[in-house]
């Protein structure tokens, strides 16, 4: 299957909703591809902490979710549109992914469990999710995450109990611990015996400048594709049945003794 990253500029010159009709665009273009993968949070900035309140959205009918429905819809792909800032019906705010399917359906909703931030920003202003979510596609059974999960390995160990055979990671993550990034997409990749496909944004936005460096991990932790620094559409050819066979000749995950 074709996956494709689309590493968003997040440019605070450029407003939430001129970035959606863009984004809108870039996913059209990429009729052909089996998933494609936005970042988190694009549409405000997941460092722009002050605007969240006010481009919260509902995930049902929320411009975003409208403009990326039908973007997947026009392209014929299952598109993992990155994160938005979410408002519940009871006014909690949630960073929240959407997985849409080719017929513009909403497939799946994880909302990320590990806030970030320490005392302030994401991690006082919004809830955390509070369940691991897995989707069967046709292609194979995606694991959902989200930026600062990647630093919690608990969390991949059960969508790996769940099946997950691509773990699909939108992210943010600054640029001054890209060093970090590089090493534990492929140690989320190695320890999982999974694809990891982890996208993030480009540019800088509330004064922190973002890594870029989205990248598509195999699970043997072979990096097959890796962006540089600035806006990018990156795609690559995964074999999904090459997890089932690295599991079946290096059966780590059998040998586990300890379990939760
Ligand atoms: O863990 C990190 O270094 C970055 C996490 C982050 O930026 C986020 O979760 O938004």
């Amino acid at each position: 299957m074709r996956a494709t990253l689309v590493q968003i500029d997040v440019d605070p010159a450029e407003t939430p909703a001129e970035r959606r009709g863009r984004v809108a665009a870039l996913v059209r273009a990429q009729a052909g591809a089996d998933l494609v993968v936005l970042p988190e949070l694009w549409p405000v900035g997941a460092f722009a902490s002050g605007e969240f309140a006010a481009e919260a959205e509902p995930v049902e009918g929320g411009p975003t979710a409208e403009a990326m429905s039908a973007a997947a819809r026009d392209a014929g792909v299952w598109l993992h549109a990155g994160s938005v800032v979410e408002r519940d019906p009871a006014g909690a705010l949630y960073n929240t992914s959407l997985l849409f399917a080719p017929d513009g359906e909403l497939a799946a909703v994880y909302r990320k469990i590990h806030r970030f931030g320490f005392d302030s920003g994401e991690a006082v202003l919004m809830s955390g999710g509070d369940r691991v979510v897995t989707a069967r596609l046709p292609f194979g059974v995606a694991g959902l995450a989200t930026c600062y999960d990647l630093r919690f390995p608990e969390q991949f160990r059960l969508l790996v109990e769940g099946g997950a055979e691509l773990l699909v990671l939108c992210a943010g993550w600054p640029a001054r611990r890209l060093a970090h990034w590089q090493v534990l997409v492929r140690a989320r990749a190695i320890e999982s015996q999974a694809y990891v496909l982890a996208c993030g944004t480009a540019g800088t936005h509330a004064g922190v400048e973002q890594a870029g460096h989205s990248v598509v991990v195999d699970p043997w932790g072979e990096v097959l594709c890796e962006a540089g620094a600035g806006e990018q559409v990156l795609s690559c050819e995964l074999d999904v049945g090459l997890v089932g066979r690295t599991r079946a000749q290096f059966p780590v995950l059998r040998d586990r003794v300890l379990r939760g």
